[in-house]
C-alpha cells in the first residue's frame, strides 16, 4: 500500500490502432522492474461484448495480472459517445472515471489511464481524456506511429494536450520495425523537435506477439529508464527495496537515428 496517491499518467495516441494497449502493458512491465506497482484504468471500451476480453485483458495478457477499472463498455467499434448513442446506453460521466481513478492511485504508485483512439476522442459528449487528465493531475503520455504521418498527428495531439494547461509527458512509438524506412528514421529526430516532447519509448514490432514473459524481459528496456525514474520519482515505492530502474540507459533499447542502411 502506497502512503499517499501514486502518480496518474494517461496513455494517448495521434489515433486507434498506434499501440496505446501495447504501450500500456509495456509501461506496467517497466514499472514492475522498477519495483513499483502499477494499475490500469480503461475508462471507455468499445467494439467488444460483455465477457469478451476487452484492453485490459491484453494487459494483463502480457504484463501479468494487475488491478484494473474499466468503467464502460459498449458492443460496436466506434468512438464511445457514438457507441453510447447507438446502443441506448448511459453515458460515461467525468466522476466516474475519477472515482476509477483516484481508488486505484489510493493503492498503486502508478495509475496509467488508456483512452480510446486519439485525444479529442468523446468519452461522453463532453468527456475526453483531456478531462480526464485534468482531474486527475495527470501528464499525458503520446503514442505515436513511426512513418509518414506522425509529425502532424503528434504535433496535433500535444498542441491539444498544452492548451487544456496538461503536461506532455513524453512519446512512445507503438510499433518499430525491424527495417525502418527513410521517414521512420527521419521522425525521431523531428518528433522530438517539431513537438517538443522528447521520445522516451519505442515498441519493436511484434512485442504484442511476443510470449508474456519473454514481453515482461524485454519491455523495460523499450522505456527510457531515466525518463520513467524522474516521472514517478516522487511515487512511494510498495516495497522497501531499491525503486531506480536496474536498466541502465545503455541497456535501454534505442533505435539508431543513422540514416544508414535507409539511404542505402
Ligand atoms: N509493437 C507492436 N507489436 C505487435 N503488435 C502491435 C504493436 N503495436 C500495436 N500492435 C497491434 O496493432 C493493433 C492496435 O494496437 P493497440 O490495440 O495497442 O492500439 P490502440 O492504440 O490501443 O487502439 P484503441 O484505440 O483501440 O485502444 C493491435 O492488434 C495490436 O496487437
Ligand atoms: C474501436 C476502436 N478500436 C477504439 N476503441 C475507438 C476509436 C474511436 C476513434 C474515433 C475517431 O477518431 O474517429
Ligand atoms: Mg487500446
Amino acid at each position: 500500500m502506497t502512503a499517499r496517491p501514486g502518480r496518474v499518467l494517461a496513455v494517448t495516441g495521434t489515433s486507434t490502432d498506434v499501440g496505446k494497449t501495447i504501450v500500456t502493458a509495456a509501461l506496467v512491465a517497466a514499472v514492475a522492474h522498477a519495483n513499483l506497482h502499477a494499475a490500469v484504468c480503461k475508462p471507455a471500451q468499445t467494439g467488444v461484448a460483455t465477457g469478451e476480453a476487452g484492453d485490459l485483458a491484453v494487459v494483463e495478457a502480457l504484463a501479468g495480472p494487475i488491478d484494473t477499472a474499466e468503467c464502460v463498455r459498449y458492443p460496436e467499434p466506434l468512438a464511445p459517445d457514438t457507441a453510447a448513442r447507438r446502443a441506448a446506453m448511459p453515458a460515461l460521466d467525468l466522476d466516474t472515471v475519477t472515482t476509477a481513478v483516484r481508488g486505484l492511485a489510493a493503492d498503486h504508485d502508478v495509475t496509467l489511464v488508456e483512452g480510446a483512439g486519439g485525444i479529442l476522442v468523446r468519452l461522453a459528449e463532453d468527456l475526453t481524456l483531456l478531462d480526464v487528465a485534468a482531474a486527475t493531475d495527470a501528464a499525458v503520455v503520446v503514442v505515436v506511429p513511426a512513418g509518414l504521418g506522425a509529425l502532424n498527428h503528434a504535433e496535433l495531439t500535444v498542441a491539444a494536450i498544452a492548451a487544456r494547461g496538461l503536461r506532455p509527458a513524453g512519446l512512445i512509438i507503438g510499433s518499430w520495425p525491424v527495417e525502418p524506412d527513410l521517414a521512420m528514421v527521419c521522425n525521431r529526430t523531428d518528433l522530438p523537435r517539431l513537438t517538443g516532447v522528447p521520445i522516451v519509448g519505442t515498441i519493436p514490432a511484434g512485442a504484442g506477439a511476443l510470449d508474456p514473459a519473454e514481453f515482461r524481459r524485454r519491455a523495460p528496456s523499450w522505456i527510457d529508464p531515466g525518463w520513467l525514474r524522474r516521472e514517478f520519482a516522487r511515487a512511494t515505492p510498495t516495497t522497501a527495496t531499491d525503486t531506480s530502474p536496474t536498466a541502465s540507459p545503455s541497456s535501454y533499447d534505442r533505435p539508431s537515428q543513422s540514416l544508414e542502411g535507409v539511404l542505402s
